[in-house]
């Protein structure tokens, strides 16, 4: 089973987010990230406060989202906790909005940062990589229960030409604290310490290169998450992990810069995504003066602007065709 975007079926997740970022020409990542509050005032007038209405609402505007970058953008990538938040008519909703985003041609990312052990990672991964439940291209996963734990996302992903984003050096304020502890390995032969992150990486390449080998891009299935608010750590991973997507969050709400995340990119201008949730999805909270009529323009131009902010650092992509 591939993905219902159609987009280079029956071609490894690798290949397929190359070929999509090549044919629009940008590496942005649109995160929907839907807060009730913060809705755009054509979908919350007359909300009813139910949250079943809520969740409706939170799915118009991640169709609205669409409907405004699908076009624009090679892939999109759905917080699964503001869905969760809206209570169990939230993942009905996510499910929807995900089956059109899949629809419109986009490439889709399941944000849940799972993982168990084993056994349990294996039901995660028969939910959202194995079994028809839910249409995504790929999904964020947590590393910290070592490989047994990601094993199961792994294989799913191989049977179905998914991918994976592994949590590697994050975003956010606290990441340093364990992220950047000096471990040693357990191998009297190999006993330089290292960042937690960096043996996580090390991992993330093993895990990654027998279907980066294989592919046609050089990317294989798995991707790092590696945030744009570390940019010397970027940069140093990039060189460390060829063949490795990066996922890069933290441009625009969380302060990220073009400059902060160009290091993450290989000399074709391929090898990361780039997200913006906030920075893009509220873009229309900026410019009530607008004399724009609808939300979704302001979100199409808060992209534009971001294509164009990455260029200038540097970042461009040749299209294909
Ligand atoms: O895996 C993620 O996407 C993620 C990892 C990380 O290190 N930092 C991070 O911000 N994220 C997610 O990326 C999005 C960032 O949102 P904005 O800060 O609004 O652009 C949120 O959905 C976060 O949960």
């Amino acid at each position: 089973m591939m993905s219902e975007s159609g987009e280079g079926v029956g071609l490894s997740f690798g290949d397929r987010l190359a070929r999509r970022i090549q044919r629009v020409g940008n590496p942005v990542c649109v995160g929907i990230d839907p807060r009730p509050e913060r809705l755009p005032r054509a979908i919350l007038r007359d909300l009813p406060d139910t949250a079943e209405a809520r969740a409706v609402a939170c799915e118009r505007y991640a169709r609205g989202i669409l409907d405004a970058v699908a076009d624009l953008v090679p892939i999109v990538k759905f917080q699964s906790a503001c869905f969760e938040a809206l209570g169990p008519a939230g993942p009905a909703a996510l499910d929807r909005a995900a089956r059109y985003a899949a629809q419109q041609g986009v490439l889709t990312i399941f944000d849940g940062k799972r993982n168990d052990i084993g056994p349990t990672a294996e039901a995660y991964a028969l939910a959202y990589l194995d079994s028809d439940a839910w249409r995504f291209d790929a999904m964020t996963v947590n590393p910290y229960l070592g490989s047994d734990g990601v094993t199961p996302f792994l294989k799913a992903a191989q049977r179905h030409g998914k991918g994976l984003f592994v949590l590697a050096r994050t975003s956010n304020p606290s990441a340093a604290e364990f992220q950047e502890l000096q471990v040693a390995c357990v191998s009297p032969n190999d006993a330089q310490a290292m960042p937690l992150y960096q043996r996580v990486a090390q991992a993330i390449v093993a895990w990654n290169q027998p279907s980066a080998a294989a592919s046609y891009s050089g990317y294989g299935l798995l991707g790092a998450v590696v945030g744009a608010t570390s940019p010397a750590q970027l940069a140093q991973l990039r060189s460390q992990m060829p063949g490795v997507w990066f996922l890069v969050p933290g441009y625009g709400a969380q302060g990220g810069t073009a400059r902060d995340v160009a290091g993450g990119f290989d000399p074709h201008g391929l090898g990361a995504i780039v997200n913006s949730s906030r920075g893009v999805g509220y873009a229309y909270e900026q410019d009530d003066a607008s004399p724009k009529a609808d939300w979704t323009e302001l979100v199409r131009d808060a992209v534009l602007a971001m294509i164009a902010d990455l260029e200038s650092a540097g970042i461009r992509i040749a299209r294909t065709t």
